[in-house]
């Protein structure tokens, strides 16, 4: 035999209805069917209950949609004559409640009894209609074999007396044999209700008693999954749990089921099946007690309960004292504050426990009371609440005696930022449970199941500040790249923003990437900095990551902040890192401290190695002695490409049209672009250094700097054109070169031009390549050399896309 159970959506509508006709007409065994009313009907009949004692009217007209939800059932599935006898059967039902209804409206007062009565007529309407869907099928009005009694004032299920009525009738069920869940009655025979699961509840005693093969629970979800699917869009279905793994997802919010409606069949090690009545060729979550090789999955879901409260009581004076934990308990138990979770420091100084947030304040005033003694004598100095918290729990029963759970768990916390308040782990090892702040259970959430069921799918959040030469790019490679990244990385780029100086759009669920640019442009709106990175820090999306591929000051001041949020920033502007040397190094440090990345790779040398293997080198111990360079790709083109038929300003152009040069070229003919580089490459060697450290010959005379406009600038140049042919062809004439160099040595930066004959490794640098020679400890005779491209805007982005993924690699 099979017990099957269908809950209220799988009943809701005479479509669903037919589906769960199919499920169990394509049964071979032998069945008991228990069904929840139709879904929505308990809610409504108890409303009609409470207005009805209020002396509202209108009780009846919500009984009356009752009625007429049943009829519109009924009328779809039944042919008009067979319809009409159901419906006069329906109708006695209905008269029934109806005069219980009235008699509450009247002495305005429900009693206990017609409560239940109103509360558990769904489930009598219900399968009375689902019973006459099966040729020969069989009602079994369940109140007359599950019976209750009262403990501690509480309808408990006398499973004894339960048990006897089942086997009375066994020898008497039919094939498909129909039974009303959550229904009962005590025994005084008067209709009670087994609570909150109750369907349930009534699938499993029955289940229990008949010594059933399965217990099918079927509902409106594939099953147990992995977390919360309206949290975690790619959660998944768990295809085997324990029985106490489904109790304690269960307990921490999955409610798939309700745990203690579990307990019979786990007695007799009855498997229950999850399916979904809406997806029957889905697998389900088979619960039972086989156990799992320790090799499988050591954690098997994540739960997870919203609305609670962290209750803490603190002071020396509950060091040693005995009685103290029990008396906190006795005092929630007092007035029937359910304790969440429980955390107690081993210094016995503080317990913290969790309850719902609807009773926190009854919860302090009720711990105030009971520790009133304490409170006066100072032996207990702080009880306090934090709201608006919510409880994460991890599950699974082969994470016992596994090193590095708890290790794994709060790294991957740390790492996104995400405070925990408080921890609880049994000694069984079968969950690990903690406190966050509400606001961080989504990004906490993600954050678990990425860790420890998507550890070979890592999201990265992308909000991408600048659409220019390099942002394009940037997203095209994004474009590009993302299903390879996928496929083959495991690495799945979302773009959650975007923003250039005019527009900006964002979207925590992802932007479609392809025609970004299009869409920001006609869709987006206005950009408002301020804004951006606020929804950026609000969003609290795990591995966040801010790219900057402006020019801009602003958006550079952006980033401690961002850090201290952790998010992580990846920039190709130079601005932050080549200020002032405190904030530099407040950048690194935030990032390191949140355990997040600031990286800027393509800062010195565009998409080339340098600040990596630089970096390589200084942790390996190597010291820096010197380091001489072509740092600027714009500079470089324009000493390779001048010459009597192109004059400079008219290469100028050229070098920015190529996207070599800054958004505004000056930066660079000014040497300020190089200057930054041999900055940041000094710091990073280790030297303490401000750009006013740093001598600098500029490109181009000065004066053309101090033109008011890059359009001014522009005009002015051309008579610089010749002084400059002029120069370069005496170089020429003597076997030379000229280039733009930077210099650090002994602990001194400068920059400027420099003239190099053939024997130079600097001679035959082409085009707008950079080349850097690096002298260490290490590295002394033959310097480290890195040469190759040092500008444009694929080759940047390239390194922008490098330092994005870097991100991931933790
Ligand atoms: N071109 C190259 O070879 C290399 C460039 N870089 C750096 O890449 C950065 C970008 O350069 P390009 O793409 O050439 O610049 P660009 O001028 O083409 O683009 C700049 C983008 O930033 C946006 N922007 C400016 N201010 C903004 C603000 N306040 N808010 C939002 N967006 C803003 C603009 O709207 C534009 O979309 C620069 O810092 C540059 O030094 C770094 C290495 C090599
Ligand atoms: N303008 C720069 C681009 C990279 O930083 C250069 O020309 O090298």
């Amino acid at each position: 035999m099979k017990v099957l159970k269908f809950g209220g959506t799988s009943v809701g509508s005479s479509d669903s209805i037919l589906k769960v006709k199919k499920i169990v007409e394509e049964q071979k065994e032998q069945l008991v069917v228990v069904v929840s009313a139709v879904g929505g009907v308990t809610d409504q009949l108890i409303k009609a209950a409470n207005l009805a004692k209020k002396g509202e009217n209108i009780c009846f007209d919500v009984l009356s949609e009752v009625k007429e939800k049943h009829y519109n059932i009924i009328g779809e599935l039944f042919p008009l004559d067979i319809a009409q006898t159901i419906k006069f059967k329906t109708d006695q039902l209905f008269d029934e409640v109806s005069t219980i209804i009235k008699g509450v409206y009247m002495l305005k007062e429900i009693t206990e009894k017609s409560e239940a009565i109103i509360s558990s007529f769904g489930e009598r309407v219900s399968s009375f209609i689902i019973s006459q869907l099966f040729e020969g099928g069989k009602l079994f009005e369940s109140q007359k074999f599950i019976k209750t009694d009262k403990v501690f004032g509480k309808d408990t299920v006398d499973f004894e007396e339960t048990e006897k009525r089942l086997l009375e009738v066994k020898d008497e069920l039919v094939q498909v044999n129909v039974f009303p869940g959550f229904i009962a009655c005590n025994k005084k025979d008067e209709v009670t209700t087994l609570g909150r699961g109750g369907s349930d509840y009534t699938a499993a005693i029955i289940a229990a008693t008949y010594d059933a093969e399965v217990l099918e629970i079927w509902t409106d979800v594939n099953g147990f999954m992995t977390a919360d699917p309206r949290i975690i869009s790619r959660a998944y279905c768990i295809d085997k749990l324990s029985y106490s793994e489904a109790m304690e997802l269960s307990h921490f919010g999955a409610k798939v089921i309700y745990p203690p409606t579990i307990l019979p069949v786990y007695k007799k090690s009855i498997p229950i099946l999850i399916k979904n009545t809406f997806n029957p060729e889905a697998q389900g979550t088979l619960i039972n007690d086989e156990k799992e090789p320790l090799k499988d999955k050591k954690i098997k879901g994540i739960s997870s309960i919203k609305d609670v409260s962290l209750l803490t009581i603190q002071g020396i004076g509950m060091i040693g004292v005995t009685g103290i934990a029990m008396r906190l308990f006795k005092s929630m138990a007092q007035e029937n504050i359910n304790v969440i979770l429980i955390s107690q420091a081993s210094s016995e100084n503080s317990i913290s426990i969790v309850i719902e947030s609807a009773v926190s304040k009854k919860a302090v005033k009720l711990v105030e009371k009971e520790f009133k003694a304490e409170i006066a004598l100072n032996q207990v100095n702080n009880i306090s609440v934090e709201t608006d918290m919510a409880v994460i729990a991890i599950v699974g029963e082969n994470m016992k005696h596994t090193t590095g759970i708890s290790g794994k768990l709060f790294n991957s916390m740390g790492r996104n930022g995400v405070n925990i308040y408080a921890i609880a782990q049994g000694a069984s090892e079968l969950n690990i449970s903690f406190v966050v702040k509400e606001k961080d259970l989504k990004k906490g959430l993600n954050t678990v199941h990425e860790a420890f069921f998507l550890s070979h799918f890592t999201v990265l959040n992308l909000f991408l500040i600048g659409t220019g030469t390099v942002g394009k790019m940037l997203i095209e490679k994004i474009n590009n790249q993302s299903e390879k990244l996928l496929n083959e990385n495991k690495l799945r780029l979302r773009v959650a923003g975007i923003t250039n100086s005019r527009k900006m759009m964002l979207n925590p669920q992802g932007l479609v990437v392809n025609g970004i640019l299009n869409d920001l442009m006609a869709e987006g709106e206005q950009a408002n900095l301020d804004v951006f990175t606020q929804r950026v820090k609000d969003y609290n999306l795990a591995n966040s990551i801010v790219v900057d591929c402006t020019a801009n000051q602003a958006i550079s001041e952006i980033y401690q902040g961002l850090l201290e949020s952790n998010i992580s920033v990846v920039t190709a502007n130079k601005i932050a890192t080549s200020s002032g040397y405190e904030s530099y190094q407040k950048l690194k440090t935030t990032a390191l401290n949140k355990g997040v990345k600031f990286l800027f790779e393509t800062n010195v040398g565009a998409g080339l190695p340098i600040i990596g293997p630089l970096n390589n080198l200084v942790m390996s111990g190597d010291k820096i002695l010197k380091l001489e360079a072509v740092l600027s790709g714009t500079l470089n083109y324009i000493v390779n490409t001048v010459d009597e038929n192109k004059p400079l300003s008219e290469v100028i152009l050229e070098a920015k049209e190529k996207g070599f040069s800054e958004p505004d070229p000056r930066i660079d003919l000014s040497g300020t672009d190089v200057v930054r580089k041999i900055l940041i490459l000094a710091r990073e060697a280790g030297y303490e250094m401000e750009q006013s450290d740093i001598d600098v010959v500029p490109f181009v005379p000065q004066k053309y700097m101090d033109c008011a406009s890059l359009e001014d600038f522009m005009k002015e140049i051309v008579e610089y054109d010749g002084a400059f042919e002029q120069k370069r062809k005496e170089l020429a004439n003597a076997g030379k070169k000229l280039r733009y160099g930077a210099k650090l040595e002994g602990g001194k930066a400068t920059v400027g031009f420099i003239e190099i004959d053939s024997k130079h490794p600097f001679f035959d640098l082409e085009g707008s390549n950079n080349i850097i020679l690096i002298n260490s400890e290490h590295y002394k005779e033959h310097p480290m050399q890195i040469k190759g491209y040092g500008a444009g805007a694929d080759v940047t982005a390239a390194g922008v896309f490098a330092d994005i993924i870097k991100v991931a690699n933790k």
